[in-house]
């Protein structure tokens, strides 16, 4: 049986990650991949998405706003299906990336399932690896929509698999997923309807970000229906019926259903070790990502915790500084990560919601809020707003919370990260100059 220092199964975003740093300090290290390198980020997710929703900027661009400065450009011929070539070749490329930079690290790598035959003990394509150190980096599957024809609705990973804009899309979902591909399609020319549950989408978010989504996708001509629970499915030839429990029906060449995600732990063979999952089935780990079998750990969407590549690479390479260089108290602090939404406009945000502050902290969080037009808009009839607002907290107004919708804010979050991870005061946004004319100013100069 072939022996290593490091055995890590799924060559996703953690996985990767965790696989390079190990092999860069001198481990054994053996990557066990089922599929494509690269996981659902660079394959079903983050990347192909961002390429989608570049094209989709660019037609908005084009035919929404270009003409506001007399430049009047038209989409003569949009090739749906080379936009999907291009970024299918380019994800490509990616492998190779990937497959260089194990390389360098002299990591050895298995194409296959592989399933735990006890803690320290693996087996991929009937052959068998050990290892003192397993990482489970599995990472997940769309939940299926458990209703009658919920086989009819498309994840995400369908929507990828498109190679033609559909004419009417019915999104149903309210997180992410939904709110992204809503976003993307209608700007890339299909009709959108965005069925959610509930009265608002993104309800665990700033009620100011998930309001202003609305509204401007409503002022764009995406219908978003509140209040719209599925019922069920009905395929009538190309066309889908989705009835809803309020009794109202819509019908579409196509339906999106992005409802959350499932853990990758079901073939895993699991029951041989002694690894504890939650109610769910996500893996239950401890804040140095040690599973409940010592010498099994696990990072990334597995886990269930925060689903974003760059919680899942930083948990990874972490956990390998520990292992492998000695840093025996290094792990992920999961509080203040930022995140961003790539609807149209994006969404930016850390911390707390307003909502939640005041819940938490009563009246010691106080408000700042700012909306404006972007210089972009200002010749355009369509007058686009950016809302801001900071959440700070005490006397000394630290800040908790940080939210914003409008052009740009996707670049614009980064940085305010940083100061915010080190405890920035409003005063100390007060105190830095702003850079003039820019959306990001507003954050330093808010009263
Ligand atoms: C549509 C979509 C868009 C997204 N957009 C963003 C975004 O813009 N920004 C962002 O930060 N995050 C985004 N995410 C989330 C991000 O993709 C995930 O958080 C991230 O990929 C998780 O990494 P991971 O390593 O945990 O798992 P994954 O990347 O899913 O990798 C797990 C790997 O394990 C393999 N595997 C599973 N079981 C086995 C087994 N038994 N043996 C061997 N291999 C196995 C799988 O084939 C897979 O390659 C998006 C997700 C989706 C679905
Ligand atoms: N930009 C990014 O960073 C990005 C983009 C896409 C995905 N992701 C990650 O992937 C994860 C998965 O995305 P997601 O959008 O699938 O999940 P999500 O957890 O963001 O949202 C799921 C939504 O679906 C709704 N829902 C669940 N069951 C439903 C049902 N039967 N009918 C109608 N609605 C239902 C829920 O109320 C919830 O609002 C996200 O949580 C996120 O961490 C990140």
């Amino acid at each position: 049986m072939k022996k290593y220092d490091y055995i890590v199964i799924g060559g996703g975003s953690g996985g990767i990650a965790s696989a390079n740093r190990a092999g860069m300090y001198g481990a054994k290290v053996l990557l066990i991949e089922g599929s494509e390198l690269g996981g659902t980020c660079v394959n079903v997710g983050c990347v192909p998405k961002k390429i989608m929703w570049h094209a989709s900027d660019i037609m908005e661009t084009i035919e929404r706003d270009a003409s506001s400065f007399g430049i009047y450009a038209k989409v003569e011929n949009f090739n749906f299906k080379e936009l999907v070539e291009k970024r299918e070749a380019y994800i490509d490329f990616l492998h190779g990336a990937y497959e260089r930079g194990l390389d360098s690290n002299n990591v050895e790598r298995i194409k296959g399932y592989a399933k735990f035959l006890d803690n320290h003990t693996v087996e991929v394509n009937n052959e068998k690896f050990t290892a003192s150190n397993i990482l489970i980096a599995t990472g997940g599957y769309a939940s299926p929509l458990e209703i009658p024809g919920g086989e009819y609705a498309i994840d995400s990973n369908g929507f990828f698999e498109l190679t033609e804009a559909p004419k009417h899309m019915i999104v149903i979902g309210a997180g992410y997923i939904a709110s992204e591909i809503a976003g993307v399609i209608h700007g890339l020319g299909s009709k959108v309807s965005w069925a959610y549950r509930k009265e608002l989408p993104l309800r665990n978010f700033d009620k100011m970000l998930s309001e202003n989504l609305v509204k401007i996708y409503n002022d764009n001509g995406i219908e978003t229906l509140p209040n719209y629970v599925p019922e069920k499915i009905e395929k009538s030839g190309n066309q889908y019926t989705v009835t809803f429990e309020n009794g109202q029906t819509l019908i579409g060449d196509s339906v999106l259903f992005a409802g959350g995600r499932n853990p990758n732990t079901g073939n895993l063979g699991l029951e041989n070790t002694d690894v504890k999952l939650d109610e769910r089935g996500f893996v239950e780990v401890d804040k140095f990502q040690n599973t409940s079998a010592e010498g099994v750990y696990a990072v990334g969407d597995v886990i269930g915790k925060i689903d974003l590549t760059p919680v899942a690479i930083a948990a990874g390479r972490r956990l390998s500084e520990r292992l492998f260089n000695g840093k025996s108290d290094l792990y992920l602090d999961y509080d203040l990560i930022p995140t961003v939404m790539f609807t149209h406009p994006p969404i930016a945000t850390i911390g707390i919601s307003e909502e939640a502050a005041i819940e938490k902290y009563g009246d010691q969080i106080k408000i700042y809020k700012s909306t404006f037009t972007p210089l972009y808009f200002g010749l355009n009839d369509y007058k686009q707003k950016c809302n801001m607002k900071l959440v700070c907290l005490g006397k000394e107004e630290k800040i908790i919370g940080l939210h914003a919708i409008g052009l740009g804010v996707d670049e614009m979050l980064q940085g305010f990260a940083v100061a915010i991870k080190m405890g920035a005061t409003k005063s100390d946004f007060d105190n830095t100059v702003a850079i003039h004319p820019t959306g990001s100013e507003e954050f330093v100069t808010m009263r």
